[in-house]
């Protein structure tokens, strides 16, 4: 669940409840545990550094004064009781131990910090996942909207950021908070005196510098997260312009853009650097201006001199430990404040954009699906659709009967609807009146899943990955059906190109296909839904453009599966490629205005 606006708006400028909110989203109930263990052995370390700074003083004081041994109660008894009997012998066992504590707690230490990491590296694959499972669950319209270089940056660098801007250092926050408190509490304990020099010092300072960097640093963040995707999408368009703006002579340009926005990126990246390591450096002035303060106090108002330097080592000793912790704390902080934008991103954008017009993947996830069988027809029932935000019906009033094994064709002019009616079909949008049935059952939420694996879909730019024919055929099928591979391949007619290659169906078809011709692509598409075993296969443009002899091959693929049971919807601009149709409806201003025959419409159109 999501959090409601206003709880959103009192959680806006609290970096640390926002940040602990997003975290428990990505904890699931199994790893609970885990962050106990973890936050239990990090208390555990904390206690152990404040026992290795206070084990420090009587150390450094029998060094001052070695009669101390004697005078001092708790020493002499552990003289007596070991049965001591040389001082010095004492005092260098004394160093062995405090040397085997350091030793052990700094590998304990190491240990919860490789855990720590471990268990970060968990969460940081929760929220990949989460993120892919929110486009996988896009409509199609925002998916095409929202191009790849904003895919890219949401699913990696977004994380990315989120893992390293956010939750490393929440944990470091939490450590360091935790280890704060307790030397404070010691020192509160052990020496009101100072731990009140150290609130009227230390405090104040952390408190301004955390208000003077956090604003910085949070503004810093948002326009770094504005333009990396700019970067992307630069690289994106020089990559797939290649050719055009190198005809164009605009490759340098592109390349100047690119160099321009990273150049823009690296000086603010810079600042935000610069800002985390301010926080030491006055920090680290304030401590001084402290120990200088002591000394004043001492040389002119102290009337014992022990006293004072026994508090300056106290000081400079807690100040030593402090302010690495205080100064982590804040930069923590103020890389949270930075990174802040990426929990906006991850919890915020993009979760509102299910509409009723599209089923999402998470619909489905919920909904109980039911079984589908296509034995009948396919009915569509006073369909009419229109896209979110636009006032003008995309389709109107679209009345349809298929019959199981017919080949329908839809021609029309640009704009007319053809593939969004495909759209509809194929359950990637949901219409706003009429419904679609399919053996009389209505195709809503609980039956897409099964008539996702029904239809097959093989569009003018056929999807194709950089591997083998086998493996863009099955799509990487762990257990591949080598009878429905053959026969996938023989009705798509690629059975003469696979003959021809040395390495047959294993042979790699480059980036996109590229060691492919347009009919060999296309077949591929055909042949991948036939090993699906679609009843149902959508071919939109398949044919428009290709060439007269690849366009034969890929009718002839349609020709043979005239003959099975197979019912293929073809979108198509070529005529040609709908001889084999039982019936041609022709669209206009998303309205069906005639059903063709295809002789009739090839004589009509050669007049
Ligand atoms: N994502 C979208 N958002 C808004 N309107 C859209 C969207 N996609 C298509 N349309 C509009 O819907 C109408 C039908 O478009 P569609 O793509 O179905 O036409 P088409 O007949 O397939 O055209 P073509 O032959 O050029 O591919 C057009 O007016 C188009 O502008």
């Amino acid at each position: 669940m999501f959090i409601n606006c206003f709880k959103r708006k009192k959680m806006k400028n609290n970096i640390l409840g926002l940040s602990l909110f997003s975290l428990n989203k990505y904890i699931y109930s199994y790893q609970r545990l885990n962050i106990l263990i973890i936050t239990l052995f990090t208390f555990v370390i904390s206690v152990l550094d404040v026992i290795g700074l206070a084990a420090i003083v009587p150390v450094t004081l029998v060094f001052s004064d070695v009669s101390i041994v004697k005078s001092n109660k708790f020493l002499n008894l552990i003289f007596v009781s070991f049965g001591f009997e040389d001082i010095k012998y004492f005092i260098l066992c004394l160093l062995i131990l405090l040397l085997g504590f350091f030793l052990l707690k700094n590998i304990f230490a190491s240990w919860v910090l490789f855990m720590q990491s471990k268990f970060i590296t968990e969460i940081s694959s929760n929220v990949v996942m989460s993120q892919l499972d929110k486009f996988s669950g896009m409509p199609l319209w925002e998916f095409n909207n929202m191009g790849s270089s904003i895919l890219l940056s949401s699913t990696l660098q977004i994380p990315s950021n989120y893992i390293n801007g956010i939750v490393r250092p929440l944990f470091a926050f939490i450590n360091e908070v935790m280890i704060v408190l307790i030397i404070v509490l010691g020192i509160f304990l052990f020496k009101p005196v100072l731990f009140l020099v150290l609130l009227v010092f230390l405090a104040p300072s952390v408190f301004l510098i955390y208000r003077v960097f956090k604003n910085k640093s949070e503004s810093l963040g948002d326009k770094i997260l504005e333009l990396r995707p700019v970067s992307f999408n630069v690289l994106s368009n020089i990559f797939n312009g290649f050719l055009e703006l190198k005809l164009a002579n605009k490759l340098n340009m592109m390349k100047g853009r690119l160099v321009e926005n990273e150049k823009k990126l690296h000086m603010l990246e810079s600042r935000a650097y610069v800002y985390q390591g301010l926080p030491l450096r006055i920090i680290e002035l304030v401590a001084i201006i402290g120990l200088v303060i002591i000394f004043i106090y001492g040389i002119y108002f102290s009337s014992d001199p022990k006293e004072t330097i026994a508090l300056l080592g106290l000081f400079a000793a807690s100040s030593y430990r402090l302010m690495p912790s205080i100064n982590r704390m804040l930069t923590s902080v103020v890389t949270m404040k930075t990174y802040k934008s990426a929990i906006d991103e991850l919890l915020y954008n993009y979760d509102n954009i299910y509409s009723k017009k599209s089923i999402s993947s998470n619909d489905l996830k919920h909904k109980e699906q039911a079984e589908l069988t296509f034995e009948s027809e396919l009915i569509l029932d006073r369909i009419s659709f229109s896209f979110p935000g636009y006032d003008k019906n995309a389709l109107n009033n679209i009345n349809l009967r298929i019959k199981k094994g017919e080949i329908i064709g839809f021609i029309g002019s640009s704009g007319s609807g053809k593939t969004t009616l495909m759209n509809l079909i194929l359950r990637f949008y949901i219409e706003n009146e009429g419904a679609i049935l399919v053996d009389g059952l209505t195709l809503d939420e609980s039956r897409t899943k099964a008539w996702y694996q029904s239809v097959g879909y093989v569009k003018q730019d056929t999807f194709l990955m950089d591997a083998s024919i086998r493996e863009n055929i099955t799509l990487y099928d762990e257990n591949i059906d080598e009878n429905r591979l053959t026969y996938a391949i023989k009705q798509a007619s690629l059975l003469s190109l696979i003959e021809s290659l040395p390495s047959g169906d294993r042979t790699h078809i480059g980036e996109k296909g590229s060691k492919l011709s347009g009919g060999q692509r296309q077949r591929i598409g055909i042949a991948r839904a036939l090993y699906k075993n679609a009843n149902v296969l959508v071919l939109d443009e398949a044919t428009s453009a290709l060439d007269n002899e690849t366009e034969r091959e890929v009718n002839e693929s349609i020709h043979t599966l005239s003959l099975t049971d197979i019912t293929v919807l073809i979108v198509a601009h070529r005529i040609t490629t709908l001889r084999d149709c039982n019936r041609i409806y022709e669209l206009k201003d998303g309205y069906i205005i005639a059903e063709h025959q295809y002789n009739q419409l090839a004589e009509k159109l050669l007049q």
